[in-house]
């Protein structure tokens, strides 16, 4: 961890309001330099309000904001070669063709990544020649990735990266965030794909309703508990097999037909739970382990799920 006041982004209290509404309402994060730090959160719960304030293109109303311990705004000529951005939609010009527009970025930075490579290997080589506002909604995500990363940033910003990529696409841009992190970068993503937030981050912000509302290492955030699910016909007696399972466990049907047991799983628990079907003649399907997920933290901070 780098000392306090040398983070990449630290935004203390920061506000921004539409009207009435806050999108963003008094939130305090710390990203470090050299992690991923993703901001994880359903729609409308202000990320990319907040990552366009870093970024310099909205002010915030309230609070503070400093990027590479700079003021995006007042410092936007100093911080623009040292930070890449790859907003949400596009942010390349419409008729800007990709091989070409890459290769102009890059000249404006000292040791960029090699044009050529970088649309290899986010699947772009066919589509070079193509003016960006042909491209499919995925060749241009991609395109807007390279964009952002051909400079060989200190800092990337990222909205949603993967949002609507298939999965080789996605693959290609966790690899490629995987390695700028190696090469030392900090990068900033935001997502509502809380496999993309376990997978790439050091550090994950759950915001919603514009404040954070838990945050840490995904390990952490998720913590060491086991649950147990299963699939069986719906409708079982759940208190009953609530009652012969030991105190602090719990029970819970959702939807219809998934049953999910909260507990401290060990040995004897399954084998009272799988009695128990046995006794009742379920035959319970897809039985496993895990641990919880972000997803799991997010309803249990909110009440509600992540992707609603
Ligand atoms: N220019 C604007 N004018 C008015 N309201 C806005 C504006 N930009 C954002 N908002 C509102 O602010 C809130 C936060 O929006 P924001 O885009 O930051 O959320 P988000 O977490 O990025 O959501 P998503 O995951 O859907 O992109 C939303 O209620 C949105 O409608």
């Amino acid at each position: 961890m780098t000392p306090p006041g040398d983070g990449a982004v630290e935004l203390d209290s920061l506000v921004k309001r539409y009207g009435a509404a806050a999108a963003v309402d008094g939130l305090s994060l710390r990203a470090a330099r050299g992690e991923v730090t993703a901001l994880l959160g359903p729609n409308g719960a202000g990320k990319t309000t907040t990552i366009e304030i870093c970024e310099g293109f909205r002010r915030a109303d309230a609070g503070t904001v400093r990027v590479l311990g700079l003021d995006p705004a007042a410092d936007a000529r100093a911080l623009k070669p040292r930070v890449g951005v790859m907003p949400q939609s596009g942010g390349v010009p419409g008729t800007a063709r990709a091989a070409e527009f890459l290769r102009l970025v890059a000249s404006f930075h000292a040791s960029p990544l090699a044009p050529s490579a970088l649309l290899e290997r986010l699947g772009l080589t066919e589509h070079a020649r193509t003016p960006f506002r042909r491209m499919s909604g995925g060749q241009q995500q991609r395109l807007s990735l390279a964009v952002a990363v051909v400079g060989r940033p200190e800092l990337v910003f990222l909205d949603e990266p993967t949002t609507g990529l298939d999965p080789q696409a996605r693959r290609a841009t966790w690899d490629l965030i995987g390695e700028l992190r190696a090469a030392g970068a900090s990068i900033v993503l935001t997502t509502h794909n809380m496999d993309e937030a376990e997978t790439l981050a050091d550090h994950v912000v759950i915001v919603d309703h514009g404040r954070v509302v838990a945050e840490g290492a995904p390990a952490t955030l998720t913590g060491a508990e086991r649950q147990l699910r299963f699939r069986a016909r719906p409708g079982l007696g759940l208190e009953e097999l609530l009652s012969a399972l030991p105190a602090g466990c719990a029970t819970k049907e959702s939807p219809a037909g998934h049953y999910l047991i909260e507990a401290d799983v060990r040995p004897e628990l399954l084998a009272t739970v799988t009695a128990w079907c046995a006794s009742h003649g379920v035959m319970t399907e897809d039985l496993r382990i895990e641990r919880r997920t972000l997803e799991d933290v997010f309803l249990e901070l909110t009440g509600r799920e992540l992707r609603a």
